[in-house]
């Protein structure tokens, strides 16, 4: 039998090549986010990060901005456990409970929909057992057809 690749092989081969110097997650980035995604056994990502007090925007609350990068970065690298390498084409972001600095929190990720080169994800933050932002992001695949129409060649 042949050994298939993970999910988790999957998403660091898309992440070493494709955005190996993301601010999101990368590792190296001297001021990112740093927030390891790993997969799932339900079958989407997830990370627990601690909620660093430079990420503030009000005092004490971490600001919506990084708030929306941790969830793309979340659905981004879902895609990415399934071999898929795409673009973010639309986020919505619902900031249901402010995200306390200081405290630790989840990020999660599915896909709910897919329909190449379109795909939907899920994503939310949890943090103490409440959930503090919900988003619903379309993302599409990167290949060379569409990169012709958006150069315009
Ligand atoms: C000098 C300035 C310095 C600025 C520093 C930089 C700041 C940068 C800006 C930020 O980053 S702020 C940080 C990110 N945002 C948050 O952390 C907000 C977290 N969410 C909350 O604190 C509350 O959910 C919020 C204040 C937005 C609302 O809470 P409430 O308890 O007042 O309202 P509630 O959740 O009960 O919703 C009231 C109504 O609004 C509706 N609603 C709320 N959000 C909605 C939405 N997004 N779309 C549509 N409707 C919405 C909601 O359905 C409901 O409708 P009904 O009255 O008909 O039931």
């Amino acid at each position: 039998m042949g050994s298939e690749t993970s999910p988790d092989e999957l998403l660091e081969q898309a992440r070493q090549e494709q955005h190996p110097r993301c601010i999101v997650c990368s590792e190296q980035h001297t001021c990112g986010l740093k927030v390891e995604y790993a997969a799932t056994d339900e079958g989407g990502v997830a990370a627990t990060f601690e909620c660093l007090e430079q990420w503030q925007g009000y005092s004490g609350l971490v600001h919506g901005g990084v708030i929306a990068s941790l969830l793309d970065g979340a659905m981004t690298n879902c895609l990415f456990a399934e071999g898929i390498v795409a673009y973010t084409a639309d986020l919505q972001v619902r900031y249901k409970r402010p995200l306390h600095v200081g405290t630790p929190a989840q990020v999660v990720a599915t896909v709910s929909r897919r329909n190449p080169p379109l795909f939907v994800l899920k994503s939310k933050i949890v943090q103490e057992g409440r959930v503090r932002a919900i988003a619903t992001g379309m993302f599409m695949t990167n290949d060379n057809q569409l990169k012709q129409l958006w150069n315009g060649d």
